[in-house]
């Protein structure tokens, strides 16, 4: 019987189909993740119910944990933001399996709860492909960090789950605990000192509880981390405030006498704490392109300006055509004058938006960050935090009506094949948990990281991108392009088209792009890109007046 359970149970966990190698790379699998929780919940019910009818004590932890999850579950809100997904994968990586680890019994049997119990971890792991890791977690928190250095959000309406107008549930103050140490452990003070500092003040707001850490063992921490950033001097501030609370408190006390002799012993006090460089460069220090600041800062301050009103978006680079335009327009690139980016509203209906990320979705899920290497390259894959798939038109003949207005809008040819195309496969992508994709040229030439290959030689270059935007974000995420300072803002139906090089074929280096970190929602978007083969004879542009009214080339 005993035998006969294990294997049961081996069965099923390495019976899965297709591996994830992780949850946080798209908003679409954690929202899977999401989705499972109740199963979970309902299989604790069951196993805590049993144990109780059969006179069995139950751990307080489980009991405890089922009461808090099943309201959070019942009331589940759609991940929106990276505080939700960070809640959720603390759950699910450190909760859930703790209470799976408390019913491990290998002495049990088949007919026993513990191992019905864990059978459904096994069922629920098999389904979704795999289960979240600690490198999830470790991701989200890397994500927070990106995010508050980009976005510059109020860090204590973050700890009460608010970024904007957006509200979700508020950090606990061990949660906050939890990053404060990542920062630390990243050796990065400056953002622990600063989460800290934020649930200090709001505990002692009243506005945070202070269950589990107290005021004084907060104030001892900040105090310290201080002393290690050579600012004792600061560390004796905060005591010295402290101790007037609790005068009586002999840890406090020491701690202030050795601060001071620190303090007194330090000939060159820091006096103010760096923000350390954390661009986010050094966040994927792997990769082989090398940045330089200018670009960064400027794609910082371009993604910021996304959250500004739409009114002082449109003093930005505005841009209208007429019949006109296309021959000024290719004046203008001859002449080397500003590039143009196009943006299209209204391009692309809801039901084929649902089409392409329905169809994407199982994809999703099953490619990995590893697959998709075998499309690009390594550096392109740690280029950017998202779930790829991609869709032919040959497969999917419904998108060759959408290729075909692709070709309308741009003019140029866009049949897809096999070999010699006009176009690549659609690419879908989902964001996830604070997404990107960091600056880079969509040409697949050597200087931009990538290499080309055999279909590069076969169809060309990269000559034109139609990115269309399959949803809506909340905040974040906009399209910007560093090099010419414009930006486009993420608008479900919309398309941006631009290209990519020169008439002479080279590549035109001044169309960097990036997509921001996505901020609050979930960012979906489709590639089509156009190649040089068959463009020969186009006269790229004319054929735009045609579609004229559907037009809007505001950014
Ligand atoms: O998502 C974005 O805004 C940019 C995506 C992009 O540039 C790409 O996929 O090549
Ligand atoms: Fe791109």
């Amino acid at each position: 019987m005993r035998i006969g359970a294990i294997f049961f149970v081996t069965v099923f966990t390495i019976k899965l189909q297709f591996v994830l190698t992780d949850f946080y790379s798209s908003i679409f699998t954690l929202t899977k993740l999401s989705e499972n929780e109740s199963a979970l919940v309902t299989a604790l019910q069951r196993f805590i119910t049993v144990q109780e009818t059969e006179g069995q004590s139950v751990d307080g932890f489980l009991k405890e944990f089922l009461l808090t999850t099943e309201k959070i579950v019942k009331n589940a809100k759609p991940i929106h933001s990276p505080i939700d997904a960070f809640h959720l994968l603390k759950r699910w990586v450190d909760d859930w399996q703790k209470c799976f680890d408390i019913a491990l019994c290998s002495e049990c049997t088949i007919d026993e709860p513990e191992i019905e119990f864990n059978l459904s971890r096994s069922i629920i792991e098999n389904l979704l492909g795999g289960w979240p890791q600690q490198s999830d977690l470790d991701a989200t928190v890397d994500a927070i960090f990106r995010l508050w250095d980009v976005y510059e959000f109020d860090l204590r309406d973050f700890l009460r789950g608010k970024i904007f107008k957006y509200q979700t549930e508020p950090l606990t103050p061990l949660e906050v605990i939890y990053i404060a140490n990542k920062a630390e452990d990243a050796k990065n003070s400056y953002n622990s000192i600063k989460f800290l500092e934020a649930l200090l003040y709001e505990i002692e707001d009243g506005a945070l509880p202070d269950s589990h850490v107290g005021t004084t063992q907060l104030v001892r921490m900040i105090a310290s981390a201080y002393n290690r950033n050579n600012m004792p001097w600061k560390s004796v501030e905060l005591l010295k405030e402290r101790t007037k609370k609790e005068p009586e408190n002999k840890r406090l006390q020491n701690d202030l006498k050795y601060f001071e002799s620190r303090a007194k012993s330090i000939v060159e006090n820091v006096t103010v704490l760096e923000k350390p460089n954390t661009n986010i460069i050094m966040l994927m220090p792997s990769t082989r392109i090398f940045y330089e600041e200018d670009m960064i800062r400027k794609y910082k301050a371009l993604c910021r300006k996304n959250l500004k009103s739409q009114k002082a978006l449109s003093k930005l680079f505005c841009f209208y055509k007429t019949t006109a335009i296309p021959i000024f327009l290719v004046k203008a690139e001859l002449a080397n004058i500003k590039p143009y980016i196009y943006l299209f509203h209204d391009v692309i209906s809801e039901n084929e938006i649902d089409f392409l990320r329905n169809t994407s979705s199982e994809m999703l899920t099953r490619s990995t960050v590893l697959q998709d290497t075998q499309k690009g390259t390594m550096a392109e894959a740690e280029n950017r935090i998202s779930r790829t798939a991609w869709l032919s038109d040959i497969q999917y003949p419904k998108l060759e009506k959408i290729t075909s207005r692709v070709k309308l809008i741009t003019g140029l040819e866009t049949e897809y094949k096999e070999r010699f195309s006009n176009t690549e496969m659609y690419q879908v992508l989902n964001y996830g948990v604070g997404g990107m994709y960091r600056p880079h040229l969509d040409a697949m030439y050597e200087a931009a990281g990538k290499s080309s290959g055999a279909d590069t030689i076969e169809s060309g270059d990269r000559i034109a991108t139609v990115m269309f935007y399959l949803s809506d974000v909340m905040y974040g995420g906009a399209t910007v392009f560093p090099k010419v300072n414009a930006r486009v803002q993420v608008k479900k139906g919309s398309a941006a088209f631009w290209y990519n090089m020169h008439h002479n074929g080279d590549v035109d280096t001044r169309m960097w792009h990036a997509g921001c970190p996505v901020l609050v929602g979930s960012k979906w978007v489709s590639n089509k890109w156009i190649r040089e083969n068959g463009q020969l004879f186009k006269k790229p542009c004319e054929l735009i007046q045609h579609f004229h009214n559907v037009v809007n080339t505001q950014l």
